[in-house]
């Protein structure tokens, strides 16, 4: 498995690999953290060989690879949440045996989760301190005054003197949730007497809209100096932006490290998959002329908070693109179609029918809507394997014999794997084993699997690495060529221009502008925006 890519740039080889951060701060003292040759195995499946990394005061090195590819399993090896099998880690020069979480924190090592791990229901001071009240507490009796004053005293030093400390998390949104935790690490840092925290972010703008990746870029930039940063996310440009340095997994191995300077995303794309992006990869070189049937119709559809009198027809064999910031209502719109979201009213057409008025996604599923929501925790059952988790939408349909399918199913999950390439064990692997990009390709199979009229999308290719999106589109150009309606809701806007017929532009809860997109006359991503905004 290890070393199968074509890289040429090896770790340890790389002058060039010195960053104008670590040129700023000298070498003269040991790295905040080195691992060497670390190696991890799950069962048959090896997660991790021979991985070795540097990280110095000041740096963001950038960590990407394919899904699958040993991110999160070196993350959580680097945060104690894992132990390696093989291998060493050294903290300011110093061998660490991290036994947990905790440990890892004593030495300034911070995991900051895809999905936070704050807790929404405590204020923001609780959640930072969490697990250190003794330090704010005196005769046995928590000072909880001390402890607001302690977190109120950080975010101002960070500048964030807008955040209450004595509010609840949940009254945040994510942006500024991921604020917090991040502050937290210098918190539990600082009281851990540590100066410097190192920070292992885990795909930190998955969620996040334009405007809030901006504002967690300039968080980070504002923090570089006093802390070191781990990297990983598969928006390509968005890493070599932020990082100095940039290290590639592949199959559990290091097989490059190089500069983040004049570094070309195609370059980087190579190294993670080996092969050169197909230069179509956004194109519209496929794109089919929709049907004339209607398979979907939405009249006056309002729902209160969400969004106001839309309507709109998608035809058979049609990708129709939903495009808007958060809060447009474009979301909600793909969950209220499904069925996920209840409270709205107007009229729904599926294949010609009306569609009742108390909707369910049981409803909406058997009149053939098939829906992959933008949280992929909604979906997911980790417990059962990646088999179940494709059949689950035949299992909840009426009138199916499923066991009479059972092995048409299992044939029909092989293939999805192979397919979609979905690393796995196997079909019968239980979902919790794979990859977060891998659980995603999964959710994709169990509605394709499904003789669906229409599939909501929303954000389909959120957490998939770029050689698995290429795949992705084609997958769903075939099914659009078989006749089924899509509805794509995305904040990629390339994706939506590439694969679209035709855009939907969503501002402030109001369907604002149809904008075509034929295969020879795409819009721009800057006509999209100016609706947009
Ligand atoms: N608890 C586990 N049990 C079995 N296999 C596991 C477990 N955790 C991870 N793996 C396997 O280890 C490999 C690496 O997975 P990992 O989650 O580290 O990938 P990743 O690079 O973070 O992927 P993604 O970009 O999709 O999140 C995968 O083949 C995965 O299936």
């Amino acid at each position: 498995m290890a070393g199968s890519s074509s890289a040429t740039e090896r770790p340890g080889t790389l002058g060039a690999g010195r960053t104008a951060a670590s040129e700023r701060i000298g070498n003269a003292s040991p790295p905040l953290l080195e691992i060497r040759n670390i190696g991890k195995s799950f069962g048959g499946v090896r997660a991790l060989s021979g991985v070795s990394l540097t990280l110095r005061k000041g740096e963001v090195i950038g960590l990407v690879g394919e899904n699958g590819a040993g991110k999160s399993t070196l993350l959580k090896t680097i945060s104690g949440n894992l132990r390696p099998d093989s291998g060493a880690l050294f903290v300011s020069g110093r061998d660490v045996s991290l036994r947990n979480y905790a440990d890892a924190n004593r030495e300034g090592i911070f995991h900051i989760y895809q999905d936070l791990a704050l807790i929404p229901t405590l204020s923001v001071y609780e959640n930072m301190l969490l697990a250190h009240e003794a330090a704010f507490s005196r005769f046995g009796v928590i000072d909880n005054r001390a402890m607001l004053r302690h977190v109120t005293d950080l975010l101002a030093e960070f500048g964030h003197e807008r955040i209450d400390a004595s509010r609840k998390v949940e009254t945040y949104d994510l942006s500024t949730r991921q604020v917090i935790e991040i502050i937290k690490s210098f918190a539990l840092a600082k009281l851990a007497g540590i100066e410097s925290p190192v920070m292992l972010l885990d795909e930190p703008t998955a969620a996040l809209t334009g405007d809030e990746v901006e504002f967690l870029m300039r968080l980070i930039q504002a923090t570089r100096e006093r802390a070191a940063i781990i990297y990983v996310s598969h928006r390509l440009s968005e890493v070599i932006e932020i990082s100095d340095r940039l290290y590639v997994l592949k199959d559990g191995a290091m097989v490059a490290e190089l500069p983040a300077t004049g570094l070309a995303e195609n370059r980087l794309h190579e190294l993670m998959v080996g092969r050169t992006r197909d230069e179509f990869f956004y194109c519209e070189h496929k794109q089919q002329e929709p049907q004339s049937e209607v398979v979907l119709e939405v009249g006056g559809l309002s729902r209160t908070g969400s969004f106001a009198d839309v309507a709109f027809n998608l035809r058979g064999g049609e990708i129709l693109g939903v495009a808007g910031l958060l809060g447009s209502g474009k979301s909600d719109l793909g969950g209220v179609l499904a069925g996920a979201l209840s409270g709205a009213t107007g009229t729904i057409r599926v294949g010609g029918t009306i569609v009742p008025k108390n909707l369910s996604i049981r409803v909406m599923s058997d009149l053939g809507i098939g829906y992959l929501p933008p949280d992929r925790r909604d979906g997911v059952i980790p417990p059962l394997s990646v088999a179940s988790n494709m059949s689950l939408a035949r299992l909840t349909r009426h009138g199916e014999p499923y066991w009479l399918n059972l092995a048409g199913e299992r044939r029909d999950a092989v293939e999805f794997v192979a397919t979609l390439g979905i690393k796995t064990a196997g079909i019968d692997a239980q979902m919790s084993t794979l990859s977060g990009g891998n659980q995603q390709k999964v959710l994709l199979a169990r509605w394709l699997l499904r003789q669906t009229k229409v599939l909501i999308l929303d954000n389909p290719t959120n957490g998939v690495d770029a050689g698995a999106k290429e795949e992705i589109y084609g997958v769903l150009r075939r099914i659009a060529a078989e006749g089924v309606g899509i509805l794509l809701v995305s904040d990629d806007l390339l994706e939506l221009i590439g694969l679209s017929n035709r855009i939907l532009v969503m501002r402030g809860g109001t369907l604002v502008r149809e904008v075509p997109a034929p295969p020879n006359g795409k819009p721009g991503e800057v006509e999209l925006v100016a609706d947009m905004v």
